[in-house]
């Protein structure tokens, strides 16, 4: 146990002690960064509670998240098996436009021809009703149901996968990394990766304490100088992270920060989720997320093996938690009758600071938007890899706060207005829930940017103009797709020679097609892998 409260931070040649309060996915995974980035320098302390459950519900995540396990020298064969992890290929959206309809936003850069982006030229000369198919090669790949490995586990080449780290070479990170896109991201069970992590972080010296923190002391500065435990008397650091999740013990309830509430332009605050176990030797591993359009929100489908993770997000103005339940039963099926519903509440929105005097709010204590573009465990990793970059030197360190504070808020910012689109711009306007999804307040700058992609498909220019993880190329999947505003090409298009764009949509299907016929299933990969290690 970390105990004394001397503040070394301004003291270079001693240990910085690091208190992370919450062993959820949030807490290990910087408990594990912070190992790999510091080693010995820094003494980190989880402590968790053994009686506040973490959340789990069966996640997916950014392709970004490599470079959090390349930074912790990890192989997909050290973490996935451990994780029941599984590919992503993108979010498959169901029955955002009209029943029946689907579109997806994959991990492929947009082309571009002749200085115009493909979408434009999509718009001028769509190939057939599905932009997504016309423009994406891996949209094909969803719908086939494709790994993006093959059976002997060589990759998917997109010229970026040399790029992927050898284990001795620099390492990189979300903000640095300038590359092509990178094509998959994963779905995993995140309480089972804060198990692996639990272990990859007490390997490397992290102190684990299974207790509550029942009290968190102020010194007269306003900054923590201990936290009392249960049963392990204090603890004490010079920066405490707070990882309590939904709670945020540090941040909101002892330092009182205020909550900046994104409710009234996502309304979603609810959601009831299953782990189903499904025979995957049987069903088909889809390589995407899906998220299907429903009366109240929306239920998500994740492919685990040997498992599904399901759940409605709804808007508990709409819909009660009972009828939210009963919905998502009839839309699972049989295979979910002896499975126990785990109903949640959500906070959605952003503490003001997420640093404030010496705690840092990660995770779920830090902010949270509902999860249709799988954004939780982003935040987190870019949090982590932030706090690494400004690390504090002392207590005057409001210059280092501040930068931090305002990149946490861009991230959250710029989600906001990326998810607001979703609902604004799906053509679905069938009952009270969609209609009041048209004229629900949203930020007064999407507003003003959603006039400018009516004219000129979203570019570098006209997207949120900071850094929060979405490319240009995502909010033309969701503009183009959900199909509810009309999208005009650039008039220069009917002036310009259209062969070379022709050429690119034929590259595109053709290569799409070679693929498909190459690729194996998600299930032949896996039962491919599973052979191998026997
Ligand atoms: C419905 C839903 C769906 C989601 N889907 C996705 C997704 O698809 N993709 C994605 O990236 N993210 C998703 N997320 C978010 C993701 O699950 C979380 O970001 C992630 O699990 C991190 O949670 P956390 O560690 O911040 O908090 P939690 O999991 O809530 O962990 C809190 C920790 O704090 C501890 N604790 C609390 N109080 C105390 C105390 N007094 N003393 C000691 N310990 C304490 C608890 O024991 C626990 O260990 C989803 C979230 C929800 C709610
Ligand atoms: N930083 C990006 C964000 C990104 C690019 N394409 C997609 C698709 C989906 Cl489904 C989620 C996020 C992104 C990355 O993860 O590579």
């Amino acid at each position: 146990m970390n105990s004394g409260a001397a503040a070394n931070l301004t003291d270079p040649g001693k240990t910085k002690s690091v208190v992370i309060v919450g062993g959820g996915t949030a807490g290990w995974m910087t408990a594990a960064y912070l190992k790999a980035a510091f080693g010995d320098r820094v003494d980190v302390t989880v402590v968790e509670s053994a009686q506040i459950g973490a959340i789990g519900v069966g996640e997916a995540t950014f392709s970004d998240i490599r470079h959090f396990f390349e930074f912790l020298r990890l192989e997909e064969s050290d973490w996935m098996p451990a994780c029941n992890a599984t590919y992503k290929l993108g979010v498959r959206f169901e029955d955002w436009r009209e029943p029946g309809h689907h579109f997806y936003h994959p991990f492929e850069q947009l082309g571009s021809v002749d200085g115009f982006s493909l979408s434009d030229w999509w718009l001028r000369m769509p190939q057939s009703s599905r932009f997504d198919r016309d423009c994406f090669v891996m949209a094909a790949l969803c719908d086939a149901e494709r790994s993006p490995r093959y059976a002997d586990g060589t990759p998917l080449a997109q010229g970026v996968f040399e790029n992927v780290g050898d284990g001795q070479s620099a390492r990189s990170n979300i903000a640095e990394y300038q590359g092509a896109q990178f094509p998959y991201a994963y779905h995993f069970e995140a309480h089972l990766l804060a198990k692996f992590l639990t272990k990859y972080g007490t390997d490397r010296g992290v102190k684990h304490i299974t207790d509550n923190v029942v009290d968190v002391a102020l010194d007269h500065q306003g900054f923590v100088s201990h936290v009392n435990t249960a049963e392990n008397g204090t603890l004490s650091g010079d920066l405490y992270i707070d990882c309590t999740g939904f709670r945020a013990l540090l941040l909101k309830q002892a330092l009182g920060e205020p909550f900046v509430s994104f409710q009234d332009t996502l309304p979603n605050n609810s959601a009831v989720a299953l782990q189903v176990p499904m025979d995957m030797e049987r069903k088909a591993i889809r390589p995407c997320t899906t998220a299907t359009a429903q009366d109240a929100g929306w239920i998500w489908t994740i492919p685990l093996i040997s498992r599904i993770g399901t759940g409605y997000v709804y808007a508990d103005e709409y819909l009660s938690a009972e009828e939210a339940e009963k919905t998502l039963r009839e839309f699972v099926g049989p295979e979910a009758a002896d499975v126990q519903a785990n109903h949640i509440k959500m906070r959605i929105g952003r503490s003001e600071r997420s640093w404030v005097n010496n705690v840092v709010g990660i995770g779920l204590a830090s902010g949270f938007v509902e999860p249709l573009e799988s954004t939780g465990i982003f935040f987190i990793h870019h949090a982590i890899e932030q706090i690494v970059r400004y690390f504090p030197g002392g207590r005057d360190d409001d210059v280092r706060r501040d930068a931090y504070n305002r990149s946490i808020e861009h991230v959250m910012e710029g989600v906001r207005e990326f998810l607001c689109l979703h609902y604004v711009g799906a053509k679905r306007a069938d009952n009270r829930y969609w209609k009041d999804t048209k004229t629900r307040k949203i930020p007064d700058a999407l507003a003003e940017r959603i006039e400018i992609w009516k004219h000129k498909v979203p570019d570098s220019e006209s997207v949120y103009p900071y850094y929060h993880g979405l490319p240009p190329y995502s909010y033309n999947c969701i503009l183009l797709g959900a199909g509810g505003i009309e999208v005009k090409h650039s008039p220069a298009l009917d002036l310009a020679d259209p062969t070379a764009a022709q050429v690119e949509f034929d590259r595109i299907r053709q290569k799409a097609d070679k693929l498909v016929q190459e690729l194996p299933s998600q299930n032949e990969f896996f039962a491919a892998m599973r052979a191998n290690a026997k």
